[in-house]
């Protein structure tokens, strides 16, 4: 392998490493309580093995996508370790959790449409494995209504992502298209 390699292989190492440090204590919300850190992970290999997205920025941010919203981690900590580059991606796809929940929602469609492409990139895939993790199971607590206004709210999200990757946005459209279906009879 060349010296480029070897800093890539690392460089994405560091940021699951960072990632699950800082997930250690989380877990999903399934029935499993399934450890956090396969999220920012799955999230990550979405990219690579669905969407063919490569980019190391995206890769990294994929991969630290949630430290800043669900963790003690702060932006200036993730330039520190990483970058100004990887901060901003992280910053874009951030939700202020001070702020009230549906105005958090309202924020996040509104925010996908002027997010950079590599920002997209990274929310189409959050939103892919979110929907499936959905389609998969209930979380916890959740009721039907909530479940149905995440798959519409989903829908508008994504809606502002298009035009950044065709095979996560036709995947999206199936699970989106079976679920509201579903959910609407
Ligand atoms: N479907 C599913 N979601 C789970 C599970 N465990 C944790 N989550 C998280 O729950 C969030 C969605 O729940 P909401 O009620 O809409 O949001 P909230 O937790 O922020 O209030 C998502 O986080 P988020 O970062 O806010 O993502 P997004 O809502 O912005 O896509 C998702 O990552 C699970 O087992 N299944």
């Amino acid at each position: 392998m060349s010296n480029r390699d070897d800093s890539i292989v690392a460089a994405i190492i560091k940021c699951a490493n960072f990632a699950a440090i800082k997930h250690a204590n989380q877990r999903r919300k399934d029935s499993e309580k399934t450890p956090y850190i396969n999220h920012p992970i799955g999230v990550a290999n979405i990219l690579t093995d669905e969407g063919h997205v490569y980019d190391l920025d995206v890769i990294q941010a994929a991969l630290l996508h949630d430290t800043v919203e669900d963790t003690d981690t702060t932006l200036d900590e993730i330039e520190r370790h990483f970058g100004k580059t990887i901060r901003t991606i992280v910053d874009e796809v951030t939700d202020d959790k001070n702020l009230p929940k549906a105005e958090r929602k309202r924020l996040q469609v509104v925010h996908a449409k002027t997010s950079s492409h590599n920002a997209k990139l990274v929310k189409l895939a959050d939103k892919l494995y979110n929907l499936r993790d959905l389609e998969r199971e209930t979380p916890e607590g959740w009721t039907p209504e909530r479940v149905k206004e995440y798959f519409l709210w989903a829908r508008d999200v994504v809606g502002n992502l298009r035009g950044t990757n065709d095979v996560l946005e036709q995947k999206l459209d199936e699970v989106l298209e079976r679920n509201i279906h579903k959910n609407t009879l």
